[in-house]
């Protein structure tokens, strides 16, 4: 008998703002971010097996399937709880990697969360959020499943309401490795802002800074060309530690409009912005 998939989706996130309040002594750094969860996916399919192998059926190019994130996820969960059961795994990716939009860390709380069920472990999304923290800073939000103010190295989760928006999302073509860029990063550490101060900022899309842009835009002169041409358009930011750069705007049609004429250069999409995580209500 052929397994019986299930599909669930793994969205990306965008970073509205991002400042870096601070370095811990294990070099990770103390930042103040506010993620907002877009409607442009991976999908994540999943089969459960009898004999406790997790088995990735379409290994991403250039990534061992040992270390892809999903494999990762599913036995760190297999481990936590003792589960005899195993996993079939497909994944479909359309999130382009290394753009700062979280790709891996959100295919990996997919599996957290879909499996969580599908092996009724029963785990609580608290136990779920601090098992993700030890695959990446990322990943916890994507399984608190609200737009959030994050603090701490991006795992203290506050919920945060967003009025309605439309993303042009721009993919410099560089791929961006997250490490690389927080080593680079000489800028002045700031004084957290706080939750009043930071919905003040986002009234506006002017007022908004990515504290890792400037690092990003000296080493991949390819970003700092995208966010110039989005310029003529509006105030855009780079999401995370990059390479994708984006522009919000207020309705579908302006998004549009700046993506036609952004598409005859370059390579990207739009989308809308989420209230929550589509996964939010799954027990
Ligand atoms: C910068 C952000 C902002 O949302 O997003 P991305 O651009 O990666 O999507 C995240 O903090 C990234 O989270 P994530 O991609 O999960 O990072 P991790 O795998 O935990 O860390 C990769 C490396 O980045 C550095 N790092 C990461 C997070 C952090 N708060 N401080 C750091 O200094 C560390 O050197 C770490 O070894
Ligand atoms: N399922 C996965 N999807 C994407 N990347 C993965 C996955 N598993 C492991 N990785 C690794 O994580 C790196 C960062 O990927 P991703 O999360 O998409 O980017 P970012 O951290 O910039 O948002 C990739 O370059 C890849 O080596």
């Amino acid at each position: 008998m052929s397994p019986q998939f299930h599909s669930y989706p793994a969205p990306a996130k965008l970073n509205l703002l991002l400042h870096i309040v601070g370095k811990r002594a294990d070099g990770y750094h103390l930042l103040e971010t506010v993620f907002r969860f877009i409607d442009y996916s991976d999908t994540v399919e999943l089969a459960v097996r009898d004999d406790g192998q997790i088995v990735l059926l379409n290994p991403i190019d250039g990534v061992p399937p040992e270390q892809d994130l999903t494999v990762r996820a599913a036995r760190l969960l297999q481990q936590a709880s003792g589960c005899s059961l195993g996993a079939t795994i497909r994944l479909t990716k359309r999130i382009p990697m290394g753009g700062g939009l979280g790709g891996g860390s959100s295919d990996a709380a997919t599996v957290l969360l879909a499996l969580n069920r599908l092996w009724q472990t029963n785990f609580s999304r608290e136990k779920l959020m601090e098992l993700g923290l030890s695959l990446g800073a990322d990943l916890p939000v994507f399984i608190f499943g609200k737009n959030a103010l994050a603090t701490g190295i991006g795992e203290k989760l506050n919920e945060i309401k967003l009025k309605p928006a439309w993303y042009v999302v721009i993919h410099p073509g560089v791929h961006v490795p997250t490490a690389k860029i927080f080593q680079n990063f000489a800028g002045r550490v700031l004084t957290e802002e706080g939750t009043i101060s930071i919905m003040r900022i986002l009234e506006t899309t002017q007022q908004r800074r990515n504290e890792l842009q400037q690092v990003v835009s000296e080493m991949y002169p390819a970003v700092n060309e995208v966010l110039s041409e989005l310029k003529k358009y509006g105030s855009p930011l780079m999401t995370g530690s990059g390479a994708c750069v984006f522009l919000e705007c207020q309705s579908e049609e302006e998004a549009d409009k700046v993506y036609q004429a952004m598409s005859v250069k370059y390579k990207g999409f739009v989308a809308k912005g989420l209230n929550s995580h589509p996964l939010l209500d799954i027990e």
